[in-house]
């Protein structure tokens, strides 16, 4: 698949004050960030405009901010270690305002090839999340060029993302897609747009709402789709099985019918645990020791939940796993925090790093799980969105790509 959609290969950012939407939303313990992937696959983008001599005005949410702008949420940190790995001064823009005097001035300040990093833009709220027209308005007037290289963020119609674009094009200024951004597309694209067969989809985790409505398109991509994870006991509920305390959205266990049946009319595998780990109750801390069990789950006790499969199905599920040409994965099959737990996911992980197919990780907790595990390396290709590749894969027009020019 190849992307319609104009690049920062299409720009002549020489000169040219080029405003690009990162990804920066990395996780930070006591200010320390304690995994870098997005600040290093923003590297390539930004060292292009660099070398063509651009003013590289960079911008990016960090967290949810669910209490107003705060220090704990400030993108210091990312400025700092994004100066380390560029080896060039960052410029950062404290200013919990984002935009205004302090960012007006340092952008008017700049040289051609320095780099400004602007404040979280979540720190603006509800303008940053609702697309406000005044924020979008003021992130163009800092800039002559945008570039949307947070491919983590795409699918979220935000000022930064998607309402700037609006305000750059009425200038008579271009939009495009970063690096990251035409790397990931095409990665996920072509997986389930030419997959090489068998295809098959493993999903897992615990976000179960926003990761059910993918099955339905998946069904129609996929050879077999693999179900672990919180999601799978919603399956097992609406086969009319006892799952007892564990996870379910009882709102979607009709839905699950229908997939069960899509599955079936199609003559596509659909896979769900035939044993799983249970617990009195979910482990708190997350990684305290538990006593477990394993029970089939026809037997799921009244009284337990399912937090990890069992070795049956994790045995199914790399078999499965060994024959694919193609795999995609979202979601843990566990609660692989706990290494009590996270023996289904490293059998899975296991059998992905094992298998000569082309193999394609999103979500931040199947990334992490997988580099944990030390079989990063042998990934075809780590997404760096969860939300974002889920909703590519599930068909849907991710706003950070429809907002761009088209070639
Ligand atoms: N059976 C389960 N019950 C509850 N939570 C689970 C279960 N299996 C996995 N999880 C949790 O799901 C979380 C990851 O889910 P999710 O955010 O959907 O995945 P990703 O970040 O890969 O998209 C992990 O923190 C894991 O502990
Ligand atoms: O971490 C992100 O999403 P992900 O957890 O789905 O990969 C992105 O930075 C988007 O963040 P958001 O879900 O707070 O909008």
């Amino acid at each position: 698949m190849s992307l319609n959609k104009k690049t920062v290969d299409d720009i002549n950012a020489k000169g040219k004050r080029v405003l690009v939407r990162c990804d920066f939303n990395v996780p930070l313990k006591d200010g320390v960030i304690t995994d870098e992937t997005r600040i290093v696959a923003a590297l390539p983008t930004i060292k292009k405009l660099i070398a063509d001599g651009g003013k590289v005005i960079l911008c990016s949410h960090l967290g949810k901010v669910k209490n107003g702008p705060n220090e704990g949420e400030s993108l210091a940190p990312v400025a700092k270690r994004l100066s380390e790995k560029l080896g060039k001064e960052v410029v950062f823009v404290s200013d919990y305002h984002v935009t205004g005097e302090e960012a007006t001035k340092a952008v008017a300040n700049m040289k051609d090839g320095d780099v400004v990093l602007l404040q979280n833009t979540r720190f603006r709220g509800a303008e940053e999340t609702k697309n406000g027209e005044e924020f979008s308005k003021e992130l163009a007037d800092l800039a002559d060029i945008y570039v949307c290289d947070a491919f983590g963020s795409s699918h979220r119609a935000h000022a930064s993302v998607a309402g700037v674009t609006k305000f750059i094009r009425a200038k008579g200024g271009e939009n495009v897609v970063g690096y990251l951004m035409e790397k990931e597309i095409n990665f996920l694209g072509n997986a389930v747009e030419n997959p090489v067969r068998p295809f098959v989809a493993i999903l897992g985790g615990a976000k179960v709402a926003d990761k059910l409505n993918v099955i339905s398109n998946l069904l129609e991509k996929c050879d077999t789709l693999i179900i672990g994870g919180g999601m799978a006991y919603t399956f097992l509920k609406a086969q009319g099985a006892e799952v007892g305390t564990s996870l379910v959205d009882d709102t979607k266990l009709d839905y699950c019918k229908e997939m069960l049946a899509k599955a079936d009319k199609l003559g596509k595998k659909l896979l769900l645990p035939i044993d799983t780990v249970v617990a009195s109750a979910f482990p708190n801390p997350i990684d305290a020791e538990i006593p477990v069990e394993t029970v089939d789950c026809d037997h799921i006790p009244a009284d337990k939940l399912g937090l990890d499969i069992g070795p049956k199905t994790a045995e199914l599920y790399a078999d499965a796993v060994k024959s694919a040409k193609t795999v995609v994965w979202n979601g843990p099959m566990g609660v692989f925090e706990n290494p009590i737990l996270a023996k289904g996911t490293i059998a899975v992980a296991k059998a992905l790093a094992e298998t000569d197919a082309t193999t394609i990780i999103g979500g931040g907790d199947s990334a992490a799980a997988v580099n944990t595990l030390g079989y990063g390396d042998k990934m075809t290709h780590i997404s760096t969105g969860g939300g974002a590749s889920l909703e590519f894969l599930e068909g849907k027009e991710l706003p950070g790509v429809m907002a761009a020019d088209d070639k």
